[in-house]
Parts: structure tokens; C-alpha cells; sequence
């Protein structure tokens, strides 16, 4: 990793991996294309180039779903039990509360809660397989009232989705699960086949041509935001362990070649110390060809002068997961105001939000932090606002809505008010 000052350009620090979403971006509208022209026809020639595999058939029935409860370690299946116990516990939490007031006298207003009707999660499946984020995807979903929860993951080599994922899919409660990966699986989810009823939401990550996917179909069918190849940005000062800040860095790294990884400290000693910690433990990853590419392309160090700069840099790039290791994390806490998920101290490692202390782990990636929460309860969620007035309410808004609504040459709206205060012939 590249130990940089903060007085340089940082501009390509911030870019990251945006530029590679427009490189993708033509090839991703053919396959949606494509898609919606030829449905199932097309999902089986591109799941036939980019995973490998014929298939004929693309929905998961429950043979094979019984199947991989049998495969399956029971260890890991009572992992995955814990993971969506302690998810289902915090995303409870985030359900909305519905609510009404008088206003005024006469003038009740509310918002209730209603469900989305059908969404689609997508799983990634390229580089590695992942149970975590059907957890992450379904149980919101599942706690939040959705009818139909609709999950996608690209096939594996033996024409199969990974036994854990279709246990993890079942346990979160999962209604139907289909074999296709990528952008492909996307434009299906949002237009439909022959197969797949489209869906009116698509949430969960992916690498470049899934994220792209999204953003092409996002207006035909909603999305959740541009959940991308993994992020970590560590804010740390002297008392950080540079051996766990480098296993944080690894930890994200080992996702994508396009993976982004950057620690920002006021602490010259922990800067080369980091760095050094960085290539003992790649040299004996396992990943370590991903791990290479992504430090190699987006992995930096930035050498502040002080904690106040290095927040600084952490708010304008407004990174997916923000661990801060300072000696009052609390007190940075405070100054920060763009991040997907936030780690305080040197125990808290972007695993543990991964996998299972509760938090969601589907987050905006390439600086969408900025206006943009992680997945949550109320991703899958509408709040319709209600009314009810009485006519000595109505009375006492006549002043705003009449002039205003006239202002505006909207003269059926002011008649609305006036028809029903037995008003309507007083201008006339
Ligand atoms: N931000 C988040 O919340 C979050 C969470 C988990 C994972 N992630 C990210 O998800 C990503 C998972 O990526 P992955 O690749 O392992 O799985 P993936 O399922 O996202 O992508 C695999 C699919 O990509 C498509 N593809 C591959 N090469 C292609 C090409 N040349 N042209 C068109 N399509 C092509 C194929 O259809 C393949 O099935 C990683 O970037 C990881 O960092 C992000
Ligand atoms: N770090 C990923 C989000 O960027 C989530 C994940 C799933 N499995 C392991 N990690
Ligand atoms: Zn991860």
C-alpha cells in the first residue's frame, strides 16, 4: 500500500471504482435488452457465458432445498440461526411507529405503515458465495411484512446455488429463489420472464455489472442504491493496533479486485507500521491474487497532520464502512457526517457488522454514503400520510389553501374548500 501525504492530490483516492461502473455500463443495457426481448432464452445464454453452466430450469424447488439441509454442517446451520436471531433482534428496532395528532382543533394527521408488496434480492455469487447477505436481505424484508420475497444468485459451476445459501434463504424465509447472477438476473427481476414475476424492488450487492444493472433499471422498478465492491476507510491515531487495522484491510480487500481500502491516520509510526503489516499478512492470504489487485489498484495510506483533517478526508469520501480507532472515538464520532456503517475502537472489526452483531452489512458504496443509509427495516417500507378534518377544521385552513391555490390559477382546488364550507359563491 501506498503511503501518501495529505497535502497531495487526493482526487484519485476519491474516485475509487466509480469509473468502472461507465466502463460496464453498454454492456450491461445489451443484456437488459436482451432480456426483456427474449426472457428465459436470454438468461440462459448469458448464464451459459458468464457462470458456465446449462440450465434449463432456473427456479430452486424444495428437493433441492432439503438437500442442502442434509449437505450442510449442523454447526453452520446454527451459525447462520444465531446471525439471523441477532439481525432480526436490531432490524425489529428499526420498524417505524405509526402515529397521529391534532394539529389544530379539527385537524388529525398520521402516518401509518404499509409493506412494499414483492421484492427481489440479489445475492452475489462470482468470487465468493454468500449466505450473510441473504440474511441481511430477507430478514428486513420478512420483518417489515413483504408478500412476495423474491431471491436471485448466480449458479455455481455444478449447475447448483451453494447449500448454505438455500439454507440461509429458507431460515430468513425466502418465497422463491432462482439460479441467475448478475446484470442479467437484474433486468429479469425488473421486467420479468416467462419464469420470474417481476418485482417491485430490487435490493442487495454485487461487483460493477450488478451495480450497474441497478442503476439502468432504477425508475422502471425502485432500488435500494448502489450497494458496490466493498469499502473500508479507518480513522486512527496513535493508539490503534496496526496489526488488526490491517486485517480490517484485508478483510475488505479479499471481496473484489475493485474493493477500495484506506487508512487515514495522524500517526506516522502507525502508518508504516500498517504498511508493513499489510504485506506480511498478504504474502500468506489466501485470497491473495484479489487481495493484490484491490490494494494494488485502491488500497492507501493517507499521512494527516492532525485528526481534524483526517475526518476531513472521511466525510468527502463518505466510505461504506468508517472504523475509527482513536483515543475518544466518541468525541470523532460526533464530526462524522458520511459513512454506511460505523466501528468504534479496536474491537469492533467490519466482520462482526458482516456476519452477525446485528447491523445490516448492505450499505452504499462509491460515496453514495453521502445521501444514502444501509439496507434497513424501512427499505421495504411506505409510510402514507392521512387526514381527517372536521368542517370547523377546514374553516380555519380556508385562508391558506383559498389564496394560495388561486395564486396558483388552480381554481377546482379552492372550489374543493369552498363547495364544502358553503362558500361557493362568494367570489362570484
Ligand atoms: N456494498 C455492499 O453492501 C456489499 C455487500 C456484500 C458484497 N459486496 C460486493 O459484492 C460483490 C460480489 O461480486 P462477485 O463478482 O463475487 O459476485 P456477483 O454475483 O455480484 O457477480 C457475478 C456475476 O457477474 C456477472 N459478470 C461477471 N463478469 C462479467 C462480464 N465480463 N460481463 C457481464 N457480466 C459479468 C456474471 O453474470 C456473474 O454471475 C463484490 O464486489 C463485493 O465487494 C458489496
Ligand atoms: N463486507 C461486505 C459488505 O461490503 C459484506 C460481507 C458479506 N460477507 C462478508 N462480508
Ligand atoms: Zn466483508
Amino acid at each position: 500500500m501506498e503511503i501518501i501525504s495529505s497535502q497531495e492530490d487526493l482526487s484519485k483516492v476519491m474516485e475509487r471504482s466509480k469509473t468502472d461502473i461507465n466502463d460496464v455500463i453498454g454492456t450491461v443495457q445489451d443484456i437488459i435488452n436482451n432480456v426483456k426481448l427474449k426472457k428465459n432464452q436470454a438468461l440462459k445464454e448469458y448464464t451459459k457465458k458468464f457462470d458456465k453452466v446449462e440450465l434449463n430450469d432456473f427456479k430452486v424447488n424444495h428437493e433441492e432445498i432439503k438437500e442442502a439441509y442434509e449437505n450442510l454442517d449442523e454447526k453452520l446451520i446454527n451459525s447462520l440461526k444465531l446471525a439471523i436471531e441477532n439481525i432480526g433482534q436490531f432490524h425489529k428496532l428499526q420498524i417505524p411507529k405509526e402515529w397521529k395528532v391534532e394539529l389544530k382543533n379539527g385537524i388529525e394527521a398520521g402516518q401509518i405503515i404499509r409493506p412494499i408488496n414483492s421484492v427481489g434480492c440479489y445475492i452475489p455469487g462470482g468470487r465468493a458465495v454468500y449466505p450473510s447477505t441473504i440474511i441481511m436481505t430477507v430478514v428486513p424484508a420478512k420483518i417489515a411484512g413483504v408478500e412476495r420475497i423474491v431471491c436471485c444468485s448466480p449458479p455455481q459451476k455444478n449447475g447448483k446455488i451453494a447449500d448454505a445459501i438455500l439454507v440461509a434463504a429458507d431460515l430468513a424465509g425466502s418465497d422463491e429463489i432462482y439460479k441467475i447472477g448478475g446484470s442479467q438476473a437484474i433486468a429479469a427481476l425488473a421486467y420479468g420472464t416467462e419464469t420470474i414475476k417481476k418485482v417491485e424492488k430490487i435490493v442487495g450487492p454485487g461487483n460493477i455489472f450488478v451495480t450497474a444493472a441497478k442503476k439502468l433499471v432504477y425508475g422502471d422498478t425502485d432500488i435500494d442504491f448502489p450497494a458496490g465492491p466493498s469499502e473500508v476507510l479507518i480513522i486512527a491515531d496513535r493508539t490503534a493496533n496496526p496489526n488488526f487495522i490491517a486485517h480490517d484491510i484485508l478483510s475488505q480487500s479479499e471481496h473484489d479486485p475493485n474493493a477500495s481500502c484506506v487508512l487515514v491516520t495522524d500517526d506516522e509510526d502507525i502508518a508504516f507500521k500498517t504498511k508493513k503489516e499489510v504485506e506480511l499478512l498478504c504474502q500468506k492470504a489466501e485470497r491473495k491474487d484479489v487481495i493484490n489487485q484491490s490494494l494494488k489498484n485502491h488500497g492507501k495510506i493517507i499521512l494527516t497532520k492532525e485528526i481534524k483533517e483526517s475526518i476531513e478526508i472521511s466525510n468527502n469520501y463518505a466510505p461504506e464502512h468508517l472504523i475509527i480507532i482513536t483515543k475518544d472515538d466518541e468525541d470523532v464520532l460526533k464530526k462524522i457526517k458520511n459513512a454506511g456503517s460505523i466501528f468504534l475502537g479496536n474491537y469492533s472489526p467490519v466482520a462482526a457488522g458482516d456476519y452477525g452483531s446485528g447491523t445490516n452489512h448492505v450499505l452504499p458504496t462509491a460515496g453514495g454514503a453521502a445521501v444514502y443509509s444501509g439496507l434497513s427495516t424501512e427499505s421495504f417500507l411506505k409510510k402514507p400520510t392521512v387526514q381527517k378534518i372536521t368542517k370547523e377544521g377546514l374553516e380555519s385552513l380556508k385562508d391558506i389553501i383559498i389564496p394560495i391555490a388561486e395564486y396558483e390559477g388552480f381554481y377546482a382546488h379552492s372550489n374543493s374548500v369552498k363547495s364544502r364550507l358553503n362558500d361557493l359563491n362568494s367570489n362570484e
